[in-house]
């Protein structure tokens, strides 16, 4: 039985463009992150994969995504689960600010810790492992159990949120998880085996 699960960053928004932390804010697309979503939707298409669910958050840069890819896949009416748990990590008070300006107000280092660690939050907002306590429990509740039963799943969400997941199927430690990064637009093309360990792992780069 094929035990599929995909991931898929949204394609870049606005605020990735102004190099602005984002987190639960709320900003559209640019033309670059539409195509970048279109462009994940031919790259699925191109390697065969098709879908049974769908997956997305309460924000409008990862639905949009969604449906772009849904459109490209030409299946624009797939059932589609919208939930505040795959949001982005909330960034507090670092939201609405620009990544250099924090760099030159703070010191890179510690915007890299906010940024990429496991356990340190940013002022007011949520750490990775803060993430991980909300999205690992609709993971294993609601997505899995889809998967496990065959459900081929695709998952549209955020850079933070789908590292909390990439950090339990990848089996990363709080030091490895340093260094993952998802493009905007990437997909991550999981297998999963019947205990729900992954079997195989590609991640496919939007065709633009
Ligand atoms: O919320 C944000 O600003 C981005 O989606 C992710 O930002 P980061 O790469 O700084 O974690």
């Amino acid at each position: 039985m094929q035990r599929l699960l995909v991931l898929v960053r949204h394609g870049q928004s606005e605020w990735n463009l102004k190099n602005l932390f984002t987190g639960w804010k709320d900003p559209g697309l640019t033309e670059l992150g539409v195509a970048e979503a279109r462009g994940a939707g031919r790259a699925l298409k191109a390697a065969g994969l098709g879908f049974d669910t769908a997956y997305t958050s309460e924000l409008g840069r990862a639905q949009r995504t969604l449906t772009l890819i849904l459109d490209e896949l030409g299946v624009p009416n797939l059932p589609t689960t919208r939930d505040i748990a795959l949001n982005e990590r909330d960034y507090g008070d670092l939201s609405g600010l620009n990544r250099d300006e924090a760099k030159a107000r703070w010191g890179a280092e510690q915007v890299h810790l906010w940024r990429r660690s496991y356990d340190v939050q940013p002022p007011g907002g949520e750490s990775l492992k803060d993430t991980i306590a909300r999205v690992l429990p609709y993971y294993c509740q609601e997505i899995l159990p889809r998967v496990l039963r065959g459900e081929r799943t695709i998952v549209t969400a955020h850079g933070n949120s789908l590292r909390a997941l990439v950090m339990v199927l990848d089996r990363l430690t709080r030091d490895t998880i340093l260094g993952a990064e998802i493009a905007t637009g990437a997909a991550l093309v999981y297998h999963l085996n019947a205990d729900s360990t992954v079997e195989s792992k590609v991640v496919l780069q939007p065709q633009l």
